[in-house]
């Protein structure tokens, strides 16, 4: 079996949620069950992009990343795309087997038996701004198929709406620890992203959330845009 691959890079820094600044090389799945309106990883996503992406064996896919690191073992990062529609299971296998650990991104719409082979499962519900809708019997799956994993919650805020949804998302998940993120409204790779303006979002984010007690999340930037804008690659 292959696995559609859009990109491997690395080594970064683990830019969100709770491996914020983490040493990572990134797996990108090609491929995904929802179209997020904001999403800023489209490349992985549609398939007018799909002529980009690679057939990768797992092995292939393991020298890969074993290259980029340099044969030192940290915490790989599976993203897309959705990676849940393909069985990354053997890959991780592999990389066990060296001493390397797992995470992966994934926005809880499909479960899978190998996310019990990961060190951190990130579950990104997606709130109304996306014009997705969450099926939270799947969701729950997720987090079933992910207890032996340390499993988070990252929502990403656009709005005063999204963020009563993460107030009620929460409520249903309250064993899952919070991490909430600014949405970035511009994700074209090509245009200069300006750190006032993260920054004037992150600080609307923390007023709102801790300024009016609400002390329950973690509230972080994404830090490879703050360094590096909407860079693909990075
Ligand atoms: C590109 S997604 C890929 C993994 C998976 N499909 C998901 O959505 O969780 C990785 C993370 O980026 C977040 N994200 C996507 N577009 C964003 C944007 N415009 N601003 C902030 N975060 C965004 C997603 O919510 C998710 O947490
Ligand atoms: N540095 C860096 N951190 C990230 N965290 C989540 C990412 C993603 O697109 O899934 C991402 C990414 O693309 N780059
Ligand atoms: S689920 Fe993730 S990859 Fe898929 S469209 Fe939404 S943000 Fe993009
Ligand atoms: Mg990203």
């Amino acid at each position: 079996m292959t696995l559609r691959i859009a990109e491997i890079f690395g080594p970064t820094i683990q830019g969100e949620g709770v491996l914020i600044g983490e040493p990572t090389v990134f797996i990108r799945a090609g491929g995904c069950d929802y179209r997020c309106s904001w999403c800023d990883s489209l490349h992985a996503v549609e398939s007018r992009y799909r002529h980009d992406w690679a057939a990768l064996s797992d092995a292939e896919v393991w020298a890969r990343v074993r290259d980029l690191s340099g044969g030192q073992p940290l915490t790989v990062s599976i993203s897309g795309g959705n990676p849940a529609i393909q069985d990354f299971g053997p890959v991780i296998a592999l990389g066990r087997a060296q001493g390397y650990r797992f995470a992966c991104e994934t926005q809880g719409s499909i479960p899978r038996d190998w996310f019990g082979e990961l060190s951190t499962l990130v579950l990104s519900p997606k709130p109304p701004s996306s014009g997705e809708t969450v099926d939270w019997d799947a969701f729950a799956s997720c987090v079933q198929a992910g207890r032996l994993a340390r499993t988070v919650m990252k929502i990403v805020i656009f709005d005063e709406t999204d963020l009563e949804w993460a107030r009620d998302t929460h409520a249903r998940h309250p064993e899952l620890p919070l991490y909430l993120q600014p949405g970035n409204p511009v994700t074209d790779p090509d245009t200069p992203v300006a750190p006032q303006a993260l920054a004037d979002r992150l600080l609307w984010l923390v007023d709102s959330t801790v300024g009016r007690g609400w002390l329950t999340p973690h509230i972080l930037p994404q830090l490879h845009v703050l360094i590096w804008g909407n860079r693909r690659g990075v």
